[in-house]
């Protein structure tokens, strides 16, 4: 199995308090890594650290290559690309414009590949083909969740990081959104998915790991880490339903 992304004792401060410390992963080629845990735990700022938003001290191995001291451009450039919380769409253009502009860095390409692959993101969310018309700051919630993801998908990453694709999101359009993920890793895409959602996000994952107060409180194949009976009374909970748990009652790392 080769490893796309190697995070080695990643730590992040914020002034003088850390948000994660000496924090390790590693994401294997066409695969989902979930990264679960509470409000605060650190799960966004990890993914602004490896995509080189933060100063942060460690080791970041991408693609076989050190990438510490590389530049965001950079790491966008190798592959690395990440569909922030907020999605921050261009909401006055159409919905096609903002998928064009996504492969914008694929512009001096000569072939019709942009094209394909426009018809590629419609054909995996038909919803966008519908509204290919619309402004962005018109679609729905799921919608636009849909076209971020699709966007950041037009730049044709080879690591895909999402920040709570979740987030506000109905249960069916959840399940939509991470049904074309999983998808996406059947293709052969390699995907770092945050999730507060835990339930959602061990349901299509392949490896999990649980980030309490800025450092892994446990990991696993997904499907160890969902019957974890801890697991299953902080983050998935009877009674919880598919909605995200904002706080974990008893943080692993305690009990
Ligand atoms: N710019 C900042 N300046 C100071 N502290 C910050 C900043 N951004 C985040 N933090 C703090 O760092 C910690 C981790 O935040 P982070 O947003 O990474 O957590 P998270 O797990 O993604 O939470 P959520 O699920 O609520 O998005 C929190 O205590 C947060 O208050």
């Amino acid at each position: 199995m080769t490893l796309l992304l190697k995070v080695e004792n990643l730590t992040v401060a914020y002034g003088k308090v850390e948000a994660i410390s000496g924090v390790g992963l590693a994401i294997p080629e066409g695969r989902i890594v979930t990264v679960i845990g509470p409000n605060g735990a650190g799960k966004s700022t990890l993914l602004n650290a490896v995509m080189g938003l933060l100063p942060s001290r460690g080791r970041i191995v991408y693609a076989g290559q050190e990438v510490m001291q590389a530049k965001v451009e950079a790491r966008v450039g190798a592959g690395l690309c990440l569909v922030p919380e907020k999605r921050e769409l261009f909401a006055q253009m159409s919905v096609a414009d903002n998928l064009l502009l996504g492969g914008y860095s694929r512009r001096h390409v000569r072939d019709d590949s942009r094209a394909r692959d426009l018809d590629a993101m419609y054909t995996l969310f038909p919803r966008l083909r519908e509204r290919h018309a619309q402004q962005a700051r018109t679609l729905s919630g799921g919608e636009r969740q849909m076209l971020a993801l699709a966007r950041a998908l037009m730049a044709r990453p080879k690591l895909l990081m999402l920040d709570e694709p979740s987030l506000g999101l109905a249960p069916r359009i959840v399940r939509e959104v991470l049904e074309a993920v999983a998808s996406l890793r059947d293709r052969g895409m390699s995907v770092l998915l945050v999730e507060q959602n835990a339930r959602a996000a061990l349901s299509v994952a392949d490896y999990a790991y649980v980030l309490e107060t800025g450092t892994v409180a446990l990991e696993g194949p997904a499907r160890e880490v969902a019957a974890n009976p801890r697991v299953t009374e902080t983050y998935i909970g009877v009674g919880h339903g598919a909605g995200a748990q904002r706080e974990a009652s008893t943080p692993l790392a305690a009990s």
